[in-house]
């Protein structure tokens, strides 16, 4: 499959502060890719480099085979969308307005503002002024506004960070969409649970460079215990390996019907996270 994002070597140093230290990855076209990483490890820095906000100090990072700063010029701002908390938005303006004024912009039909909204659940408050909106909501009017051109790529920068479960869920569902329709989706976040429902592949950041990159199912299979938890009717719980040596004990609970549940020990991205970089995703 061909790569959309394809980033080699890169370094950012804000002063003598290395943000990155020789990050490399690439991203296929159609995949949607997370970027993992505690607070400060440089997730936003590499956003803002692939969208052409912020030049990099060293290496290469190149989006639709193109070097990412040209991504600045009008030419290619239809092609993705990007959303970081430098919002942008007119407060005064509703929620209606401020899409209407970008989709003038850029001629796009006011059907689809319509569309943008149901997908992030604000059709009842499109009246509502910006400057009223919880940070939740304004998260969710800069996504459609991000989505309102259909862009090849999405760059999201912890898109459902101040919104509540039932929020969340509903944009999850709106980008498995988008993703099925062909959009390529990169983005950040802490939430592990966010990142192993939504993307095929992951990579972990941590001290500036990239220290693990995989599908996360291919991840919670290298890094599973080898162990059969198994439950018995009783509340008594046995951890057994996972080989030949537990078969006799299993059989016999089966057959004497004596099992609650039974079940192998999956780690989640979280705790691979843990374990790989030594440090907590806060
Ligand atoms: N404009 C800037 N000037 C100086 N330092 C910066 C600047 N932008 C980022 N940094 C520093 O670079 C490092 C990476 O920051 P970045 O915002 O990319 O991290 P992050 O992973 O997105 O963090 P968070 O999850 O908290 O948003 C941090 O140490 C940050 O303080």
């Amino acid at each position: 499959m061909e790569n959309i994002v394809e980033v080699n070597d890169l370094a950012k140093a804000f002063g003598n502060k290395q943000a990155l230290n020789g990050v490399s990855f690439q991203v296929k076209k159609g995949e949607t890719f997370g970027f993992l990483g505690p607070s400060g490890s440089g997730k936003t820095t590499t956003i803002k480099i692939l969208t052409g906000q912020v030049r990099q100090t060293a290496g290469t990072a190149n989006v639709f085979g193109i070097p990412a700063m040209k991504l600045a010029k009008p030419a290619f701002r239809q092609r993705f969308g990007v959303v970081t908390d430098n919002s942008g938005l007119y407060e005064r303006l509703t929620i209606y307005d401020n899409l209407k004024l970008y989709a003038d912009l850029y001629h796009i039909a006011q059907k689809r503002i319509n569309e943008v909204l149901e997908m992030v659940n604000l059709q009842s408050e499109y009246k509502t002024q910006v400057q009223k909106l919880s940070k939740g909501m304004t998260q969710r009017v800069l996504l459609a506004r991000a989505l309102l051109h259909k862009p090849e790529i999405l760059f999201l920068d912890e898109p459902t960070s101040a919104l509540d479960p039932a929020n969340s869920k509903h944009i999850h569902k709106g980008l498995k969409e988008l993703n099925r329709q062909g959009t390529t989706i990169f983005l950040t976040t802490h939430d592990m649970e966010e990142a192993d429902h939504l993307c095929d592949q992951v990579a972990f950041l941590h001290k500036g460079t990239v220290q693990l990159l995989d599908e996360p199912k291919n991840l919670k299979r290298q890094y599973r215990e080898d162990i059969i938890c198994v439950e018995l009717k009783s509340g008594r719980e046995l951890e057994l390996p996972l080989d030949a040596s537990s078969a006799a004990d299993i059989e016999r609970f089966i057959s004497e019907e004596i099992i609650e549940r039974i079940s192998t020990k999956e780690p989640t991205l979280g705790d691979i996270f843990v374990e790989v970089t030594g440090r907590e995703l806060v």
